[in-house]
């Protein structure tokens, strides 16, 4: 929705280039990107995560890539992530595969109201192979999960192809919040996790998405 054209704008000049760990200075920094078709919401969803706003209206695509950062705290510890918004357009495609290499974690979204936006998630996937390394985070969201009359992918089918690729998967809506904070919060601990294997070397981020939404479901009928 927003966006500008940037360069190297992490900050972290003195990181290698194509490392996908995370950074250690006072707090861990990771840097998360989303990726997905143009209009799922990925602008929308890092908004909402950032300052708990729902911009609605007219849709203005992304330009190139954006970036905003938030500081989150992970079992008494600072994450700062550093969230990495791409146009999803296809002509910023070669601007966005330049950053894929930095990403620590990917949030790939498609919209459960867009029949294509499900099916380009492969592409995605292969994008996803060819340029992140091999150790990313990486999560598939089917978000919009608010308009309920208007679904055409079926939670069902998002878990299916999650569970094809062996990655986690959660449905969200950046308009109501429904589980935006949960998916940041799940891959910082997972990153925070690989920094630290001793501290909590059973964290599985399945389980953990898993019981948390348990958690969420139950929570709704107290
Ligand atoms: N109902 C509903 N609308 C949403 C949601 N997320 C985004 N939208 C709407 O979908 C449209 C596109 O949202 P954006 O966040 O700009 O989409 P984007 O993926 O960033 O698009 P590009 O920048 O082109 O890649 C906007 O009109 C939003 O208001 C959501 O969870 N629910």
């Amino acid at each position: 929705m927003t966006g500008v054209l940037n360069g190297d704008i992490s900050g972290n000049t003195n990181r290698r280039r194509g490392s996908p760990s995370p950074d250690f200075t006072d707090d861990l920094t990771c840097k998360v990107m989303l990726l997905g078709d143009s209009g799922v919401g990925k602008t929308c969803f890092l908004l909402q995560f950032k300052d708990g706003a729902f911009l609605s209206g007219a849709f203005l695509a992304t330009v190139g890539i954006d970036f905003r950062n938030k500081v989150i705290s992970v079992d008494g510890e600072n994450v700062k992530l550093q969230i990495w918004d791409t146009a999803g357009q296809e002509r910023f495609r070669s601007v966005t595969h330049a950053y894929y290499r930095d990403a620590q974690a990917l949030l790939l979204l498609y919209d459960i109201t867009s029949k294509t936006s499900f099916q380009n998630i492969r592409a995605w996937l292969t994008e996803v192979e060819e340029y992140a390394h091999k150790d990313v985070v990486l999560m598939l969201l089917g978000n919009k999960n608010d308009v309920s009359g208007a679904r055409v992918i079926r939670k069902e089918d998002g878990e299916a192809l999650a569970k094809e690729y062996g990655i986690p998967f959660l449905e969200t809506s950046a308009k109501t919040g429904m589980n935006v904070d949960l998916a940041f919060t799940a891959v910082a601990k997972e990153l925070k996790q690989r920094s630290n294997q001793q501290k909590d070397p059973k964290f599985q981020i399945h389980t953990y998405i898993e019981k948390q939404q348990v958690k969420n479901s139950c929570c709704k009928y107290i």
